[in-house]
């Protein structure tokens, strides 16, 4: 079996930078990444950035052409009526506080206590 030598790079703290977002770069990992790195029709920028990650070297005979791992599945959250409850909440509690607010100043100006305040 034909092998040649593959670079490999830590791209974890190049995830957030990158131009193209972090999900293709995860998609691309622990595996042979050359095809999807070059059908994007890199520029040379990101030849040379990619330089700045590059860790090591292996034996390609040693990578899986694919992936063999499962990424971890988002787990079902049952409790979607509490996002809804939250939504509701987070236009309610100021209008509340504004309808508070206004209420006070109203009776405060009626009030005899302001008149005492002013004389
Ligand atoms: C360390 C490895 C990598 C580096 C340094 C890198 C760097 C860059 C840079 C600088 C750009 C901006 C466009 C350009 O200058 O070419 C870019 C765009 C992009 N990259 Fe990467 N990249 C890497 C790996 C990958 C891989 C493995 C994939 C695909 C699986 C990928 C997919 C993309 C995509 C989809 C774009 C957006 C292209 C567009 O909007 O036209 N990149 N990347």
């Amino acid at each position: 079996m034909q092998s040649w030598s593959l670079q490999v790079y830590d791209v974890i703290r190049f995830m957030d930078k990158h131009p193209g977002g972090n999900e293709v770069l995860l998609a691309a990992t622990g595996k042979d990444a050359t095809n999807d790195f070059e059908d994007i029709g890199h520029s040379a920028l990101a030849g040379d950035t990619m330089i700045m990650h590059c860790i090591s070297e292996v034996d390609s005979s040693t990578v899986p052409a694919k992936h063999n791992s499962v990424p971890p599945q988002q787990t079902y959250n049952a409790d979607k009526g509490s996002d809804f409850v939250i939504k509701i909440l987070q236009f309610l509690v100021p209008i509340s506080i504004s309808g508070l607010a206004f209420t006070v100043q109203q009776t405060l100006h009626q009030s005899r206590f302001r008149h005492f305040l002013i004389l």
